[in-house]
């Protein structure tokens, strides 16, 4: 099939019986060393003369096998004259390729890991060690210290299967993280000096920004180097991938604290669990703690604006919840509230060293504020606010066994696209299955809870917590 050609047709359309045909996907290209390289080797993929196993006829994936980014259509005839001419992307799917594009004896590939941490990202180190080295062949393997700034300022360290083989029981990053340090000529022109041709680059959306930088300047100066990314974030803040690696074993870690406000508040006259989990900039930590768990009242997020008096606030749903069960629990992601939380100018411009906003810390700003209310409220009545933050607790614990699994399919993915001589692009499970996304869609990508879809309107039914739209309630 030409895939181009597809790509380029036209409309949907309803004929004279009602059938629908939907417009076809537009294939997301991916950028290749070949589109700047005329002559890069080909040469057959090693899994080929593996000794212990042979690929199957269905194991190489050809140029056209694609993942398709839009799986859910309403074929009702008016959805579909809507749809009109908009094209759904397709996203190359990630494998093993029949034909690589290095020779695996001149390979030499860095990782970094960037940004926070993140249960798993020593599993993807360990796995992208292993790898290569056992799929490909490749020996000369560094791990690049402390971040973006380690490949102008520190001494690699040259990594193997025997190094690496315990990581994924470990939490953290042992290559060491860093924020900021950002200096694109120092690491270009490090990368080269080093002789790397591959760079895997595990970090959340900062990190592929930067990586996105890194990528053109290679490109500019016309360098054999194939760039990739690991999507990783604890908030699972990345658009287009299904979902973050660690973000469920988080999930998992905030229950722990949750439970606790739980026991803390029911145990107590009056009492109030507060629980503060991470979230920089969008709630899917605490919404989906609030729906595994089902202790929580209220789950207040960053992209839900929640208001404290007057009808419809938290104050009062509170005192409805306090007079009907006797406690609530109250779940806060870390970026909620933050308007009404009140700052200086020099509080609002504040950021840390990869220019990220710096909080107020929401938590102990609504324990006070709770306190207050009740002492304005509810003279002579007891009432207790436990508040508990996890906040590093939930992200600096190994991997559970689902994440440690995909974060080798990750890995995994990311080797053989780069092999294939694909660059500037991201591995990730995109509607249950492993594509590669262009990177510059992926540093771009941001993924926030839909306050509008089944999910939060599932969090609100099972909470019963106001909308926070004044006056509709
Ligand atoms: N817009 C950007 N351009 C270039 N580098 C960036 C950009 N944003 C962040 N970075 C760099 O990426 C790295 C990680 O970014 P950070 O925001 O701390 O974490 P994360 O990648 O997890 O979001 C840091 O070294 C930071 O300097
Ligand atoms: O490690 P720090 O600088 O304290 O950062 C804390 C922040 O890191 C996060 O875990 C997200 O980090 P990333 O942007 O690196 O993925 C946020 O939830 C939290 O606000
Ligand atoms: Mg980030």
């Amino acid at each position: 099939m030409d895939l181009t050609t597809t790509a380029n047709s036209t409309a949907t359309t309803v004929d004279d019986a009602g059938v629908i045909s939907l417009p076809p996907f537009a294939l997301q290209t991916l950028p290749h060393l070949s589109d700047y390289l005329p002559n890069v080797v080909s040469v057959l993929n090693p899994i080929d003369r593996n000794p212990y196993y042979h690929p199957s006829s269905g194991f190489y994936i050809s140029p056209s096998d694609v993942v398709l980014g839009h799986i859910l259509f309403d074929l009702s005839a008016g959805a579909a004259a809507a749809a009109g001419d908009r094209r759904f992307p397709a996203y190359h799917r990630a494998g093993p390729r029949r034909v690589v594009r290095f020779d695996p004896a001149a390979v030499r590939a860095a990782i970094v890991t960037c940004g926070g941490l993140c249960p798993g990202m020593n599993t993807v180190i360990r796995e992208l060690v292993v790898g290569l080295w056992e799929l490909y062949g490749v020996r000369e393997i560094y791990g690049v210290p402390s971040g973006y700034r380690g490949f102008y300022s520190e001494e690699p360290v040259k990594l193997d299967p025997k190094m690496v083989d315990d990581w994924h029981k470990r939490g953290g990053t042992a290559l060491a993280t860093s924020r900021g340090g950002f200096d694109l000529e120092r690491i270009v022109d490090a990368i080269e000096r080093r002789g790397y041709n591959q760079v895997y680059a595990i970090g959340g959306d900062g990190t592929m920004k930067g990586l996105l930088k890194i990528f053109e300047l290679i490109q500019r100066r016309k360098l054999k180097i194939s760039i990739t990314g690991i999507p990783k974030t604890v908030d699972n803040d990345i658009g287009i991938i299904d979902k973050s690696f660690g973000f469920q074993t988080a999930v998992e870690m905030a229950q722990q604290a949750i439970s606790a406000a739980h026991v803390e508040a029911v145990s107590a006259v009056n009492g109030i669990g507060l629980v503060k989990l991470m979230g920089r900039s969008t709630g899917h930590i605490a919404l989906h703690a609030t729906l595994s768990s089902r202790d929580v009242d209220c789950c207040l997020i960053p992209e839900n604006d929640f208001y404290l008096e007057g009808k419809g606030g938290l104050f009062e749903f509170l005192d409805q919840t306090l007079k009907q069960n006797g406690h609530a629990v109250i779940v806060v992601a870390e970026g909620a509230g933050q308007d009404i939380i009140p700052r200086t100018d020099k509080q609002k411009q504040e950021r840390d060293e990869s220019g990220n906003p710096v909080f107020l810390d929401v938590g102990p700003w609504l324990k006070s504020e709770l306190r207050k209310w009740w002492a304005r409220e509810n003279k002579g009545a007891i009432l207790t606010v436990k508040y508990i933050d996890p906040t590093y607790m939930i992200r600096a614990v190994p991997a559970n066994a689902t994440d440690n699994l995909y974060c080798t399919l990750l890995a995994h993915s990311a080797i053989h696209g780069v092999m294939a001589g694909y660059t500037g692009f991201v591995s990730g499970p995109i509607n249950g299955n492993y594509g590669y996304i262009p990177l510059e869609q992926v540093a771009f990508a941001k993924n926030k809870v839909d306050i509008l879809d089944h999910k939060w309107a599932w969090v609100r039914s099972v909470t019963n917590q106001p909308d926070f739209l004044r006056g509709s309630t």
